[in-house]
């Protein structure tokens, strides 16, 4: 491979140690059809050297033969390589690439543009922090350009990179440029994305991708030259956009090798862990502190947020799959109803009323999409009354629970705020939604059973000493 570090030669270790070290972006690329969004990723790959020397033989030989940049070697070629694994019928629902530099480590998700791929969108964009949206100097804003641009705000990317595409088509034209700018800004007045930057470029010509660009001599940013597409992917602040103040840590498995150990497993979406960190459990609100924070690398001392852990308490309390560890001062919610916006996912469309099961945080619930409060046109944005969803349909919806249970917004904890709709009888996904309000003091959307003495002690029972049956707690099911 191209990619050169003089550390690979001369200490190894060292290069791994610092590899491994780099800080981590994950960002979509949203395009229509033709606004060089291979290209731009073929030049992104190519400029930061990440190319293996023969591909690179191979596509500039193919270049002469196929492409269709005539005397330049076609860079799109390198990713519609990996895109024709599509044409074979394997489904690729978002193809994921990596890339690094001296300063961070990238992880591209590319989805395809187009309406009928909206569901593909929001998929790779729910663990994107930034977007970059791709416009075509010729063509300026477009109806796609609205789309990307409010399904990344959607899934709370707070990034946004408008990249100003085939800037060498428009004679690199400043005037060009602020045109666009401001007709994004129509866009941008209706997104929650706090930082929303344009560059112009050319993917093709390589102005400004990796590179400064000569001809773009003109694009400065706060009096001095603006920066590249590459020196905002690397600078860009995302640490900041975590909740590191909330400890949220879902139960996804209850551990219990033996009976010295009993361990509870999960990824912590939310704030910083420490041992002899104060905490209760949700929803029975038992509490304890936190002993170790075990790993397959050795114990803890403190864990971030994404990070998986198993941690121990110093109190035996009775705890299950799907139950929340927090701070033992939280205040969370709980509640049996919320309103989320959906996105629907599936050919056969989503019904009010019909009995799903929702999919939250490790726990799954009985219940069902109440009422349909509006639905979005993603191009216009406009809202609109709808009896039911279209597969790519986007709305927000009201979801009541058989169960009450701990409940965040979205913006607040994307792990614990959002969830997955899934049908009862196929266990297919439906959808995907993102809490935006709880709604409380509400009854459960159907009746309480009225069970029996013995039954309630008896499934006590095995919870307490059998919790890797991982029984359901009878007095919350229906
Ligand atoms: N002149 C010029 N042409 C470009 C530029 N970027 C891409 N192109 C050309 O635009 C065409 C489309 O580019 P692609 O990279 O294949 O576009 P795409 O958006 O990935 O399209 P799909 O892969 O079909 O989704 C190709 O002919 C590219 O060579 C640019 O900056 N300037």
């Amino acid at each position: 491979m191209s990619h050169q570090s003089t550390l690979i030669a001369d200490n190894i270790e060292q290069y791994l140690h610092e590899h491994e070290n780099k800080d981590l972006l994950r960002f979509i690329t949203c395009g229509s059809v033709d606004d060089g969004k291979s290209t731009l990723i073929g030049r992104l790959l190519h400029d930061s050297k990440m190319i293996f020397d023969d591909q690179l033989a191979a596509i500039t030989r193919d270049s002469k033969k196929v492409g269709t940049t005539g005397e330049e070697v076609d860079l799109a070629l390198l990713v519609d390589g990996l895109q024709s694994e599509r044409e074979q019928g394997i489904t690729i629902d978002v193809a994921y690439r990596f890339f690094s530099t001296d300063r961070r480590k990238f992880i591209i998700a590319d989805t395809p543009g187009h309406e009928q791929y909206t569901r593909n969108m929001a998929t790779g964009a729910s663990t994107a922090s930034l977007a970059i949206i791709l416009v075509d100097a010729r063509h300026g804003v477009q109806t796609q350009t609205r789309r990307h641009s409010f399904i990344a705000d959607l899934l709370g990317i707070q990034h946004l990179v408008v990249a100003v595409n085939k800037m060498d088509l428009v004679d690199y034209s400043r005037e060009r440029f602020d045109e666009i700018v401001e007709e994004y800004q129509a866009i941008a007045e209706k997104l929650q994305a706090r930082d929303i930057r344009f560059v112009p470029l050319s993917a093709l010509k390589g102005d400004n991708v990796v590179n400064r660009s000569e001809a773009l001599g003109w694009y400065r940013v706060g009096g001095q030259p603006g920066p590249t597409l590459l020196e905002l992917l690397e600078s860009v602040e995302v640490s900041r956009d975590r909740n590191l103040t909330d400890l949220r840590l879902p139960v996804q498995v209850v551990n219990r090798p033996n009976l010295d150990f009993r361990g509870y497993a999960g990824t912590l979406e939310a704030g910083v862990l420490r041992p002899g960190q104060a905490v209760k459990v949700l929803p029975s609100g038992s509490r304890s502190t936190v002993e170790r924070i075990v790993t397959w690398d050795g114990d803890l001392e403190e864990a971030w947020p994404g990070q998986a852990i198993t941690v121990t308490l110093s109190d035996e309390i009775d705890i299950s799959r799907g139950d929340w560890i927090v701070a033992a001062d939280a205040e969370v919610a709980m509640s049996h109803a919320f309103e989320a916006d959906i996105v629907w996912m599936h050919e056969k469309p989503l019904e009010p009323g019909r009995q799903v099961d929702i999919r939250l945080a490790g726990r799954s619930v009985a219940g069902q999409v109440e009422e349909i409060l509006y639905q979005v046109d993603v191009n216009t944005l406009e809202r609109h009354p709808a009896e039911g969803l279209a597969l790519n349909a986007i709305a927000r919806c009201r979801v009541g629970l058989t169960a009450e249970v701990p409940l965040d917004e979205y913006a607040k904890s994307p792990g614990t705020g959002s969830f997955i709709v899934i049908d009862r009888l196929t266990n297919v996904t439906l959808g995907a939604g993102m809490i935006r309000a709880v709604v409380e003091g509400e009854s459960p959307s159907a009746t309480e059973v009225d069970w029996a003495g013995f039954e309630l002690e008896l499934n006590a029972l095995v919870r307490r000493y059998f919790p890797h049956w991982e029984a359901k707690d009878i007095r919350k099911l229906l």
